[in-house]
């Protein structure tokens, strides 16, 4: 007998047995007591032999030989007889600790399903009651939808008719009022164009006691100021966007495919690929990359001479570092931006009016850095200057101790942004290596005065270069330029928080939030001519800057300014003229 393997879950033990085929394990234990009882029947056999010797005599114990010779054969028989008991294989169960204690989890976990069987079960019942009940309902409701339709279908047809007999003198009496009221509309126009036949009449005659008392014409005063209504006062905001072409340290690889796409039959949508989505936006017109520094001017030039007949007028560049504000304002020096260009349209239209009106212009430069406003002209240009209200109550503010340069020519203005341009403040970020990193606004005051009549325009013009608007993560930014970066982007969201105050025609524009924003109030509020361009960039890297861009730009788009108000010194007649559906007044001194 032996023991095999400690083993945790069964113990086997194995014991030595004989097997005959063919026979069982009992049938050969059985077998084997019968040949023990036989054996010791032998021996007790034996036994009663040998006493028997003790007794007989000598004699008999030669009969008994044989008997002796039998048994001690029968003997070495049973002796040589091989044993038959050998092998036995037994498995034995051990029931250890964690066998046990998974047998009671499983037997938990068995009565809990066997609860939860019990509990569908009866949900299961409650189900098929509930079933065969909503059955019954249903059926009983489709008998009564079969029993009602046809009542359904002989009121529906008597109402119809009941609702048309109502509605035949209704209809009558609309087909009347129409009538009367064509007619009307008809003798109204007859009376309208007989009231401007009158009014021709009436303004020919003031015409002629006009030219009698040697005044200047009056038709030429209002077809001058007509000319600039008709193509500039939509009343809002105009929204330009400038696509800067690749340049060289742009790094593109050649025929990757740009997220910025353009429509040619329509100049005023693009279409921009951000994750996988496409976006478009309306704005007033899209240039193309290619387009020239005098087509973008071109479309801004109408605005720019309105300045002469004092309006106030604002044209900012916006967009991230880089993206070519400095170009489309400032331009290059042989190719100049809409600042120069502005400035000598102005010079061309005051000359074109020499002996009716005559002009001052002035210019100041100043930059916001950090929030700080700093006189780009002055002698000291660290100086840091404040915004004031006006103190003659007028309401304008006015920023004491900026430069104020009065130019002549438009010649002499080269030198005066020259100098302008060696005060500004330009440092460089990882986004361009000739990156501002402040505000910059031109201002151009433009006054008249008509010889003849005394009567004074002033009209001002603010040319902005914003600084780059992109986020302050991107730009890699930290320590000063992180500062600056901050301040920048406080000042654009004050923009777009006064652009969005406009835009929903809030009583409160928060104007003072910035320097920037409190600086370009009079050309920002109501009554003015806004333009802004957005700048963007073509590549996929900036893609997510251009939508941003395109976003606000988007915002701006819908800012009205209402009519544009024009500034005029003269306290005389005031024509209000309505054209195109907005509102413009003229200031006359006689007529
Ligand atoms: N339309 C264009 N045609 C040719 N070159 C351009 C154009 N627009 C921009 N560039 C060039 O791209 C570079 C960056 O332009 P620019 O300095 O005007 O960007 P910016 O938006 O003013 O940047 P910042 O925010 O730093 O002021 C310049 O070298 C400029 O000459």
């Amino acid at each position: 007998e032996s023991y095999i393997g400690p083993g945790e879950g069964a113990a086997q033990v194995h014991q030595n047995v004989t097997r005959p085929k063919g026979l069982s394990y009992e049938e050969r234990l059985h077998k084997l007591r019968l040949y023990s009882l036989e054996f010791r029947r032998w021996s007790s056999d034996l036994i009663e032999v040998f006493k028997m010797i003790k007794g007989f005599n000598r004699v008999d114990t030669e009969k008994l030989f044989p008997l002796v010779r039998e048994s001690k054969t029968r003997c070495i028989i049973l002796t040589l007889q091989p044993g038959h008991l050998r092998y036995v294989t037994q498995m034995v169960e051990v029931e250890s600790p964690t066998t046990l204690r998974s047998l009671r989890e499983c037997e938990e976990r068995n009565r809990h399903l066997l609860e939860q069987v019990t509990h569908q079960g009866e949900r299961c019942c409650q189900l098929e009651h509930q079933l065969r009940s909503s059955q019954e309902t249903s059926s009983q409701l489709k008998y009564k939808v079969r029993v009602l339709y046809p009542c359904l279908e002989i009121l529906q047809s008597e109402c119809l008719n009941q609702r048309l007999t109502t509605m035949q003198p209704f209809l009558r009496s609309m087909k009347s009022d129409y009538n009367s009221l064509r007619s009307q509309v008809k003798s109204f126009s007859q009376f309208y164009e007989a009231a401007i036949i009158e009014a021709k009449k009436q303004v020919r005659a003031q015409h002629r006691e006009r030219e009698t008392h040697g005044c200047f014409p009056l038709s030429q005063d209002l077809s001058t100021h007509s000319g600039t209504v008709t193509i500039l006062f939509s009343g809002n905001i105009r929204v330009l966007c400038r696509i800067k072409p690749l340049i060289q340290t742009d790094k593109k690889e050649e025929d990757t495919p740009t997220p910025v796409t353009l429509n040619p039959a329509n100049d005023c949508r693009i279409t921009v690929l951000y994750k996988a989505r496409e976006r478009s936006f309306e704005l007033d017109k899209v240039f193309i990359p290619e387009a020239t520094q005098e087509v973008v001017f071109e479309e801004i030039e109408p605005l720019v001479t309105s300045c002469i007949d004092g309006y106030n007028i604002c044209i900012f560049a916006y967009g991230q570092t880089g993206s070519g504000k400095t170009y489309t304002m400032e331009g290059e020096t042989d190719n100049p931006g809409i600042n120069q260009r502005a400035l000598r349209a102005l010079f061309k239209e005051i000359e074109t009016r020499t002996g009716t009106w005559s002009y001052t212009v002035s210019l100041n430069l100043v930059e916001i850095y950090n929030e700080h406003l700093r006189d780009l002209l002055g002698k000291d240009p660290q100086e840091k200057l404040e915004i004031k209200l006006n103190p003659d109550g007028s309401g304008h503010l006015h920023v004491p101790g900026l430069t104020l340069v009065e130019v002549k020519r438009f010649q002499d203005i080269r030198k005066v942004l020259a100098l302008g341009r060696k005060n500004r403040v330009t440092q460089s970020t990882n986004m361009n290596e000739r990156s501002s990193r402040s505000h910059v606004l031109l201002t151009v005051t433009v006054s008249g005065t008509e010889i003849n009549t005394d009567t004074k325009t002033v009209g001002k013009m603010n040319l902005v270069d914003l600084a780059g608007s992109e986020r302050v993560w991107k730009s890699g930014a930290e320590g000063e330029r992180l500062k600056e970066a901050q301040n920048i982007n406080k000042s654009l969201l004050a923009l777009a928080d006064v652009i969005q105050a406009l835009r929903a025609k809030q009583n409160h524009v928060p104007f003072r939030n910035s320097k920037l924003t409190y600086l370009l109030q009079d050309s920002l509020g109501k009554g003015n001519k806004t333009v802004m361009v957005v700048q963007i960039s073509s590549l996929e890297e900036n893609v997510g800057e251009t939508m941003c861009s395109l976003k606000f730009a988007q915002r701006v788009c819908k800012v009205e300014l209402g009519p544009a108000a024009r500034r005029v010194e003269a306290t005389s007649y005031i024509f209000y003229l309505r054209y195109r559906k907005h509102l413009e007044y003229f200031v006359v001194r006689s007529v």
